[in-house]
């Protein structure tokens, strides 16, 4: 489990957080919702350690965040890249052997039993030569889903992870979600904008607003309150 204690974040002058204390509970679906330049991303990059609290605390099962190693956390705790230069020259499945990097004190050219499995699981295996460089939106997006499971986490995080994606992808996409979550006990925590999808897949929702984090479900009257508008039919 996920705990926030008191966490304060601002970009220089910029505050996005104030004192938010939320919990993310083990081998659940929590979606992040929230309006436009909320904060949502920014607290995905927390919680990813990308960025660091400037007071209060992040707790992984009762552990401070500062506490893991890089290698430890990047075992427990993966992101889900939107994009990344570094490679647009790496084949498919040397991307994919990337994720398991925590897992080698220097890179490892060998494959191994994850990166196949993996491979095989997200549908990559006739990419697996393909430089990245050659993918359309949605493979990409496919391969960076793949990289991050490589890493065999405890929890997934994913900003707006069916960006580039068409409908069927996007449908494939998030019962792959569901069933990794099922399945591995996977935790996933997710910024997603459509609040429709968001009900149907989370088992909690994490609502950003005002430098707050507040856990509720997505009824109309939260939804009026935290977007200003009406979703009567939510
Ligand atoms: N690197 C940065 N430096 C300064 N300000 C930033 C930076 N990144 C984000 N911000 C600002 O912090 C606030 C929160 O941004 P964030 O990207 O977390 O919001 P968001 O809820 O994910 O937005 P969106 O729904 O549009 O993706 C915004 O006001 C944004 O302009």
């Amino acid at each position: 489990m996920i705990a926030a204690d008191k966490v304060t974040f601002s970009y220089k002058k910029r505050p996005v957080l104030n004192e938010a204390s939320f919990e993310i509970p083990e081998g659940q679906i929590t979606a992040i919702v929230g309006e436009n330049g909320s904060g949502k991303s920014t607290l995905l990059k927390l919680l990813a350690r990308q960025l660091k609290p400037q007071s209060g605390q992040l707790l992984l099962d009762g552990k401070d965040y500062q506490a893991f190693s890089p290698k430890d956390f990047a075992q427990k705790v993966a992101l889900m890249e939107q994009e990344s230069q570094l490679y647009g020259d790496l084949t498919v499945e040397e991307a994919v052997a990337a994720g398991r990097l925590p897992y080698y004190s220097i890179f490892n050219n060998q494959l191994d039993q994850t990166v196949e499995q993996v491979l095989d699981k997200l549908g990559l295996t006739d990419l697996r030569e393909r430089p990245m460089s050659a993918l359309s939106g949605g493979q990409k997006q496919r391969v960076w889903l793949a990289c991050a499971l490589a890493q065999e986490p405890q929890v997934l995080l994913l900003d707006e992870p069916t960006n580039n994606m068409d409908l069927r992808f996007q449908e494939e996409f998030f019962t792959l979600v569901k069933k990794l979550n099922q399945e591995q006990c996977l935790t996933i925590c997710l910024v997603i904008h459509d609040l429709r999808l968001a009900q149907r897949l989370a088992d909690q929702v994490l609502l950003v607003r005002g430098g707050q984090v507040r856990t509720g479900e997505l009824t109309p009257e939260t939804i009026e309150a935290v977007f200003g508008v009406r979703f009567p039919r939510i």
